[in-house]
Order: C-alpha cells, then sequence, then structure tokens
C-alpha cells in the first residue's frame, strides 16, 4: 500500500509593524501566494486521497463478494500441477483426476505453486488457495496434545500395556538404554484384535505417559473422505509429527489402507496403492531412534497385506483380544468408578455372564444400567439394573453378543 505523502509547511512570515504600508501590502501579498500555493498542494493531496480510498472501498467489496460466494456456492478442491509466466495454472481436480489449463487472478498467482491446493468454481476459475484450516490435513488427523488416559484405566490386557509401553515407552522416554545396548527399538508397533477391546485406549495412554502429541489418522477415512488425497496425507502425518515431537502416531484401520492386492483394477485401488506406498516409504525413510513413535490398530489381520510387516516397517505385532473372565471384571470395576454402585453388586458375576463381550461393550453396559436407575428415580444402581442392562443389548442384537465375525490372526 502506497504511504500517505506528507504534508506541506504551513508558511510563516513576521511582518514588521514599523514597515511603510507599501512595504507592509507587499509582504502581507507575497504571504497570501505562499498560503494559496500551499492550499492548491493540499487540494492535490485530498483529490488523490479520496481516489485512493475509492479504490480501497473497491476492493473492500470484491473481497466481500468474493467471500460471500465462496461461502455460497459449491467448490472443488484441485492441485496446481505447473504454473506458467503468463498467469496460466495447470490444476488436477480431485476425485476425478481431470486436469484443466486455467487461468489465475494476478493477486492469486502470485501465491501459487505446485503442489498447493486450491479450491476451484464449476469453470475452473480458482477461488482462494487452501491455507492449513481449511485444508483436509486438518481435518483427517486428530491431534490432542497428551490425552487424559491413564494406563489403569484399562483393564483385562496387562500383558499387552507391558508390551506396548516396552515398545514405545521406552524408546521415547529411555532412548539411552536402547543405544547403550545397540540395538534399535521396534519401528512400528501393530495392535491388533476384535473391536473395542482398548487399542486405541493404548495408544493414547501411551502419549500421555511420555507427553508426546497424539496425532490419529483413520485408514478408512483416507480411502473414504479423501480420495485422491491419501498419500499427500499421509506424507502430511509424519510432517506433522516431526514438527510436533515427541509425538505418537496412531493409524486405526490400517487395513483399509494396506490390504492385500486385489485382481481388479480400477482407480480406487490404484489409489489406496499410491496410499499405502507412501506408508511404506515414510517407514522406511524413519528414525528409529527419533522421537516420533508409531502406532497402528486393525481388526482383520488377515487382510494385511504383509509388505507392511517387513523388518523396519510394522515389526513389532500385539494381538489385543477380548477379555477374560477376570479382565471384564476389571474394566467393570473401572467403569463404575465414578458411579454410586449398590453394596451387594458382584462384578464376578457379571463378568461371568458377559462372556464374549468387549470392553466397549462392558463400557455401554454399564450407561446403560445407570439410565435403568435414573429410569427409575434412583441415584443408586443395582444388580437388577445390570441384569435389565445385559437383557437389553442383548435383545437389540437380536442374540447373545458375538465375537466380531470374520477376522483371523496369523
Ligand atoms: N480394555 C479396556 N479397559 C477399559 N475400557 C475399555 C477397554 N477396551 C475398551 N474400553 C472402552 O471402550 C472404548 C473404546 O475402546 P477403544 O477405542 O480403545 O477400542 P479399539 O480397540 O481401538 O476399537 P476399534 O478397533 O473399534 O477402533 C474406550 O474408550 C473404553 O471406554
Amino acid at each position: 500500500m502506497s504511504r500517505s505523502p506528507s504534508l506541506p509547511d504551513r508558511p510563516t512570515r513576521e511582518i514588521d509593524p514599523e514597515l511603510p504600508d507599501d512595504k507592509r501590502l507587499e509582504a502581507l501579498r507575497s504571504h497570501f501566494y505562499e498560503i494559496a500555493e500551499v492550499n492548491a498542494e493540499l487540494d492535490d493531496q485530498l483529490e488523490a486521497a479520496t481516489e485512493r480510498r475509492e479504490q480501497l472501498q473497491e476492493e473492500a467489496d470484491r473481497v466481500e463478494r468474493e467471500n460471500k460466494a465462496l461461502k455460497s456456492s459449491s467448490l472443488y478442491v484441485a492441485t496446481v500441477e505447473d504454473t506458467f509466466d503468463d498467469g496460466e495454472v495447470v490444476v488436477k481436480q480431485h476425485g476425478n483426476n481431470q486436469e484443466v489449463l486455467t487461468e489465475a487472478a494476478p493477486r492469486t498467482y502470485e501465491r501459487l505453486d505446485a503442489g498447493d491446493r486450491v479450491a476451484v468454481d464449476d469453470s475452473f476459475g480458482i477461488q482462494t488457495v487452501l491455507n492449513a484450516e481449511t485444508d483436509a490435513r486438518a481435518q483427517a488427523m486428530e491431534i490432542t496434545e497428551s490425552p487424559e488416559v491413564g494406563y489403569e484405566e484399562i483393564g483385562g490386557i496387562d500383558e499387552q500395556v507391558r508390551d506396548v509401553r516396552e515398545a514405545v515407552e521406552q524408546p521415547l522416554s529411555q532412548p539411552e538404554v536402547f543405544e547403550e545396548v545397540g540395538i534399535d527399538p521396534p519401528s512400528g508397533v501393530l495392535l491388533y484384535g476384535p473391536p473395542g477391546t482398548g487399542k486405541t485406549m493404548l495408544a493414547k495412554a501411551v502419549a500421555n505417559k511420555t507427553d508426546a502429541t497424539f496425532i490419529k489418522m483413520a485408514g478408512s477415512e483416507l480411502v473414504r473422505k479423501f480420495i485422491g488425497e491419501g498419500s499427500r496425507l499421509v506424507r502430511d502425518l509424519f510432517e506433522m509429527a516431526r514438527e510436533r515431537e515427541p509425538a505418537i502416531i496412531f493409524i486405526d484401520e490400517i487395513d483399509a489402507i494396506a490390504a492385500t492386492r486385489t485382481e481388479s483394477k480400477t482407480s480406487g485401488d490404484a489409489e489406496v496403492q499410491r496410499t499405502m506406498m507412501q506408508l511404506l516409504s515414510e517407514m522406511d525413510g524413519f528414525e528409529a531412534r527419533g522421537e516420533v513413535r508409531i502406532i497402528a490398530a486393525t481388526n482383520r489381520f488377515d487382510m494385511l497385506d504383509r509388505a507392511i510387516l517387513r523388518p523396519g516397517r510394522f515389526d513389532r505385532l500385539i494381538e489385543v483380544p477380548e477379555p477374560d473372565e477376570a479382565g471384564r471384571e476389571r474394566i467393570f470395576e473401572i467403569h463404575t468408578r465414578g458411579m454410586e454402585v449398590a453394596e451387594d453388586v458382584d462384578f464376578a458375576a457379571l463378568a461371568a455372564e458377559t462372556d464374549g463381550y468387549s470392553g466397549a461393550e462392558i463400557e455401554s453396559l454399564t450407561t446403560e444400567a445407570g439410565m435403568f436407575a435414573i429410569r427409575d428415580d434412583r441415584t443408586t444402581v443395582e444388580t437388577g439394573d445390570f441384569e435389565a442392562a445385559i437383557e437389553k443389548i442383548e435383545d437389540d442384537d437380536g442374540s447373545d453378543v458375538v465375537p466380531a465375525a470374520g477376522y483371523f490372526y496369523q
């Protein structure tokens, strides 16, 4: 923006009252001319300022119009492939991968680089350059600075907790131990087992214990929601983790991007392949002793492409099974800690009755029991409430709770 011009000095002149009249008149006249000149100069400046104000107002109106248009119409996300000196730009639209030569307004053009993501309208006019907030990156990743989950809140999988602490926590909290012994800690840890058994909790608890940033990305979302952006988001994920060290990267439902290759050659498959290749290359280029640890989880171990299990990738496998009876009893205790529970409620008996329940199912059972107490106008939850909750859950399911079907271990 141009600087405002400085104002001319105000002319001052002392006129000696002793001067003869004609000399005084002459002096006054020339003072008057000086003032008139300054006045003319100020007039010019005022005119220029008014003109500039009009320009700025026009600019403000234009930005407001653009803003409204952006809010009211749907735009498509595209990636800049190439820029040319004359303001022309090649963009590739996400989803259908259509490449288009378009033009960018000079102001927008100045900010564009190949690889940037932009929003384009129906006629491929570039409306805006996407920044970090509007970026898929922000939506695709869940970032928590040291999540509030402790190991003591995880029941029935003590052995798994110990394994994860050894493989993920220790390399972060005591890297010197690995250095002294001269070994690299496991590169990545894969937690596998049925849904709702505490895999996410475990990853969060490690982040909490090590004061690490927890960055979660769901494989299924990469494939469903961010079509065309998977490999870039995986790159961003690792970059983000490096920026926020110490960090735990948690890739949930990794089977969605790392499933065994199928015969079909649809473009969707190719996209998933690219995402997985990016993941593998990120892991291969990873500093094993660094301050970023990677945990992935899956309910479908049988579907995984073995390439991701090679040494230097997910080379530590930890099975997180459904809790056994003692584990279920512990989980009942954990999830009723904050509840008013009648003295005679027998968690061991409830555990015996809930064969096949996962941690997540026991959690919803305790909530359901609490609801029965509320319906009955009580603040204390009784055995009958738990029984009613079990009945309700099993009725809703149409049968006994069955362990998640369709996954197999090695
Ligand atoms: N072992 C457990 N001890 C205590 N609570 C548990 C346990 N497992 C699951 N839960 C409860 O269930 C919720 C969901 O568990 P979590 O998200 O960790 O499961 P998950 O194994 O990651 O499941 P998914 O495979 O479906 O992502 C937790 O927030 C917790 O309240």
